[in-house]
């Protein structure tokens, strides 16, 4: 059984078709790459992946279970993380603070265990940090746990945001254009990172990239869009070099 499967998937803004009868199957532990023109869904695929937008039409089930139109506190309870095409952390909150909101969604205590500050409260917030910091550890960010996270620099941003998202520990992993805004060697750093993330948390990613560098080094397997809908999907290596995909994508 495939960990995410979403079928004949659709929704319009106003009269246009933003993505019409998707379709997708990731299995666990696979690195799958959509990818496609600018303007051709992509990002509205994530968002009606992690419950942003309702699908009009259409089923998303994650490990078996229909997860279709929940909200994204319920989606990402269930199981998919994602980071963001312009990055979105706590600019204000400490990195480590920044991992922590991520631990929040499955280690709390009560309003009143954290206004008291009753001894629940002290072992919890202990028992955070410790995993906070092993998490940015992974990461090679130890040393700026304490850092505002908007003085890092943007690659560490990128890498802070993918471990917050790890924080709430997902089956899947969503990156929308982790390689936006990188220079060739932060790029490459960037690829060594996913892979890793993929071995070191056993994780299944489903990453939305327009370098074809990164998508063609690191994705088995790819989904392209095209005008909202699917043009081609399958191995990389087939995808990359379909005449069709080359024609509407690559515009050679
Ligand atoms: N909330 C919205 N309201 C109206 N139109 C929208 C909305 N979200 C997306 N669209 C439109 O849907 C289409 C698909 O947009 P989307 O952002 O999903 O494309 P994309 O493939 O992610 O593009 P890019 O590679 O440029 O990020 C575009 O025409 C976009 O303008």
């Amino acid at each position: 059984m495939a960990l995410l499967e979403a079928k004949n998937l659709g929704i319009s803004f106003g009269g246009l078709r933003a993505v019409d009868d998707f379709n997708i199957k990731i299995e666990k532990g696979s690195l799958y790459g959509l990818i496609g023109p600018n303007g051709a869904g992509k990002t509205t695929v994530f968002n009606l992946l992690t419950g942003v937008y309702k699908p009009t039409e259409g089923i998303i089930t994650l490990d078996g279970k229909d997860v279709t139109g929940k909200k994204t506190i319920e989606i990402n309870q269930a199981g998919i993380a994602r980071t963001f095409q312009n990055i979105r952390l706590f600019k204000d909150l400490s990195v480590i603070d920044n991992v922590k909101v991520g631990l929040h969604n499955h280690m709390s205590y009560s309003t009143v265990t954290g206004i008291l500050r009753l001894p629940k409260y002290y072992k919890v917030e202990k028992q955070m940090t410790e995993e906070a910091m092993e998490l940015l550890k992974v990461f090679g960010l130890e040393e700026e746990a304490e850092t505002l996270a908007d003085n890092l620099p943007y690659g560490k941003q990128r890498k802070l945001e993918i471990a917050r998202a790890l924080a709430t520990k997902p089956k899947l992993l969503l990156l929308d254009e982790p390689a936006a805004g990188m220079n060739p060697n932060e790029t490459l750093e960037l690829m060594e990172t996913i892979r890793f993330v993929r071995e070191h948390f056993d994780m299944t990613i489903l990453l939305i990239e327009h370098d074809m560098k990164l998508v063609g080094g690191i994705c088995e397997e790819l989904t392209v869009l095209n005008f909202g809908r699917v043009l081609c999907q399958g191995k990389t290596s087939d995808v990359l070099n379909n005449p069709e995909v080359i024609k509407a994508y690559l515009g050679e």
